[in-house]
């Protein structure tokens, strides 16, 4: 039997973990020292020279894309099948366990599971049924509450409220909406996890059947357990088998929605014999962007202390970008991978991270505008957006009565009380009369075939968008859409929500009103407000590329947790970005942040890139943003710091790099940033920005009279004053 290739290439301490004897073990490592890679070996290990079957084996990974990509890594070292192991997240086991001892679990054998759209949903007709006021009872808090209650393990009947108002009722809404679900066989994500667990806590022999089965259980990313994950694993590594866990304290980074990194501690006091192994070579990224993490994440305290070293040369610097602003930010960007690209590197190589969602809609312009195709990891582009689709069906509506897709979306959004019955008799009625819902109401409510309390609300709605009209009429698009937002109750609702998903979409409503004064009317005869939603339709759908295509690939710092590419840029790195506004020293949120900031500068193989930009429009509105206090903390010697030519002063300069360290590039446009110009028919202006390269250059003008413009440099004809 020929074992070298489970070996072959790995430094000592790796080769230790893998070929360990039976026990239960805990690797310690930051990141990208072969942590994943050394589980996927310890399996084939097992299974190849402990003799252990497939099924005797369980591991847990963080994501499905993650425990995909194990299953198969292990097949290709044993040249076999592995489908009978169970590998998966914790959600995707606890489920498989749950279909196969749905009696045991007191379920339905047709159970379904709810995801958090639904469960949002549900919640909110409790809480209409229980007569709470949802103003006062956010169903969205509700859920917070139900799933923090379900993740530290505790029923309703567990809860003690020592009186305290709030806490009463949000355990009665716990109760009733558990009630719903058991009685229509209906479970929730965290759910799944908490009837895992009391699965085996009622049912000991099932549990022992278990325990005898998996004599080898391992798990990735065990910093972000949380506490029903724990206590199932625990139970689970209680007999006569082991459990190994993978992990990096300094990579915790979901404390925000319970994940507790003190469980690696707990698992030290649980498991005395496990042996730590700690491993301290990194071989994905290059010296200097290792040494600027490490220093950056020695700004935490009460960490277990890890030092990480590469063979790896220094390699290139890290560069450093002041942006003039969030476009010139992409600008930047995308000129870069352009370049990659054109050097014959594939753009699948290269990766985009930022703190939050919003932040995407500008860089996907820029890239849409070079035709560089992109996949948003883990997420919706900007215009598939919920909340963004919401405020454009009340735009499309407004801009034209009969666009019936975007009347059934927003006729009961925000809820007002129109009932489905009220809908379907409209749908009817505009299916046998051959009209539009909107004529439908028209014709309904003048003839009296609509009545009462249907009547009542149905009415209030035509008023509503009646009301929008008027208040839209004279003003510019930005001015439009922050109506719209507000008047149509939307921004109301997502702000009433709370917690971090809630807060992502009011960001992204926020960054809708800037896109719209960014927006350039290349359309003369349409209105700004026609010419704009063809824009968000023609940018939706489109241009995601396949799962197959090589492209750029974005997403949050959070969603890059355990992956790695050749490339990578870290945008909006300024205070209030990252660390986000919310962020607060005493809670301990800042040190999460400084991982998040760790995890994503680790994800760079060859070149990192950091940017910020020094003003940075949100809300329409132009905000000064100091940079990071992360950036201050990489040294200087691993930084390189890119300025553009013509660069007006900057008010933020870090002041941190030596100036030989500066190098220039860019704009052949001959103008200069600051310059004062006239255009033929906008008059007088100042530049702003500039965008793009060649014949594609175009300069962001802030007109005296007619506002902000991008305009083409080539078409522009501009007049220096
Ligand atoms: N001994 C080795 N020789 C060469 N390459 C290695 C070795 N060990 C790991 N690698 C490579 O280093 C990179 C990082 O490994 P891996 O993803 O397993 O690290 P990790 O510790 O899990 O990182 P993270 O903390 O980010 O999850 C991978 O490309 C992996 O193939
Ligand atoms: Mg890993």
């Amino acid at each position: 039997m020929d074992i070298t290739h489970l070996v072959d290439g790995l430094n000592d301490k790796q080769k230790q973990a893998i070929t360990a004897p039976l026990q239960s073990m805990l690797i310690l490592a930051g990141a990208g020292s072969g942590k994943t890679r050394v589980l996927v070996h310890r399996i084939a290990w097992l299974m190849q020279v402990e003799n252990l079957p497939p099924h005797s084996i369980l591991a847990v990974t963080f994501t499905n894309k993650a425990a995909a990509e194990m299953r198969h890594r292990v097949e290709d070292l044993l040249k076999t099948s592995v489908h009978n192991m169970w590998i998966g997240t914790f959600h995707g086991l606890a489920h498989r366990l749950l279909r196969l001892h749905y009696a045991d679990a007191k379920l339905p054998e047709g159970f379904q599971i709810l995801d958090s759209d639904d469960q949002l949903r549900l919640i909110k007709r409790v809480v209409r049924a229980l007569d709470l006021d949802e103003k006062k009872w956010p169903p969205k808090q509700a859920m917070w509450y139900i799933n923090g209650k379900k993740d530290e393990g505790l029923r309703p009947q567990h809860i003690e409220t020592f009186g305290n108002q709030q806490e009463q009722i949000f355990k009665k809404i716990y109760e009733s909406y558990q009630e719903t679900c058991d009685r229509s066989g209906l479970v929730d994500f965290a759910e799944l996890l908490l009837r895992a667990h009391e699965l085996w806590l009622n049912n000991p022999q099932l549990l022992r059947h278990y325990q005898n089965r998996f004599k080898n259980i391992l798990v990735d990313e065990f910093q972000d357990t949380n506490n029903i994950q724990y206590a199932w694993l625990r139970m689970l590594a209680d007999g006569d088998n082991y459990i190994g866990i993978v992990g990096d304290d300094d990579q915790s980074i979901y404390g925000w929605r319970g994940a507790r990194v003190e469980n690696i501690q707990q698992f030290l006091t649980d498991y005395p014999d496990a042996h730590t192994i700690r491993l301290e070579q990194n071989y994905r990224s290059s010296g200097n962007i290792l040494n600027a993490a490490n220093k950056v994440i020695e700004n935490n305290s009460g960490r277990l202390g890890k030092s990480l070293w590469t063979e790896s040369g220094d390699g290139e610097d890290i560069s450093l970008y002041a942006a003039f602003n969030e476009l010139d930010e992409s600008r930047f960007v995308v000129a870069r991978i352009k370049e990659w690209f054109e050097q014959g590197n594939a753009y699948s190589d290269s990766a985009i991270l930022y703190r939050s969602n919003a932040q995407s809609r500008v860089l996907e312009e820029a890239l849409i505008t070079e035709k560089i195709p992109y996949r948003i990891y883990g997420g919706l582009r900007f215009f598939e957006r919920q909340e963004i689709k919401d405020t454009l069906a009340y735009l499309r509506l407004l801009n034209n009565r009969h666009d019936d897709a975007a009347f059934e979306r927003i006729i009961n959004t925000p809820t007002r009380g129109i009932g489905e019955k009220s809908i379907s008799q409209l749908r009817q009625y505009a299916k046998e009369h051959n009209t539009t819902l909107w004529q439908a109401v028209e014709v309904m409510l003048d003839s009296k075939l609509l009545v009462g309390r249907a009547a009542n609300t149905i009415k209030s709605f035509v008023e509503l968008i009646q009301a929008m009209e008027e208040s839209i009429e004279d003003e510019v698009l930005y001015r439009q859409a922050d109506i719209v937002i507000k008047q149509s109750g939307l921004f109301h609702m997502y702000q009433a929500e709370k917690g971090e998903k809630a807060q992502a979409r009011i960001d992204n409503l926020e960054e809708l009103v800037t896109a719209c004064r960014q927006f350039d009317n290349n359309e003369p005869d349409m209105t700004d407000l026609s010419a704009f939603l063809s824009h968000a339709v023609l940018e939706s759908g489109e241009n995601q590329a396949d799962q197959h295509q090589d492209c750029v690939q974005l997403m949050t710092l959070h969603s890059a947790k355990g992956l790695e590419f050749p490339l990578v840029f870290m945008v909006g790195v300024e205070e209030g970005m990252f660390p986000s506004l919310q962020t607060s020293e005493e809670s301990g949120r800042m040190e999460e942040e400084r991982r998040l900031c760790y995890v994503g500068m680790t994800r760079a193989m060859q070149k990192l890139y950091i940017s910020y930009a020094e003003t940075r429009r949100i809300y329409g509105k132009d905000q000064y943003h100091a940079p990071s206090r992360f950036i201050k903390e990489i040294p200087a010697e691993c930084v390189t710091e890119i300025r553009l030519n013509n660069q007006v002063s900057r008010p933020y300069n870090t002041g941190r790099f030596s100036q030989e360290k500066v190098t220039e590039t860019f704009n052949e446009t001959g103008l200069e940033l600051g310059q004062s110009v006239l255009h033929h028919k906008f008059g007088p202006g100042v530049i702003t920005n500039f965008e793009g390269s060649g014949e594609q250059s175009r300069v962001e003008i802030n007109f005296k009279h007619a506002g902000t413009k991008l305009l083409v440099v080539a078409y522009a004809r501009l007049e220096p004053l």
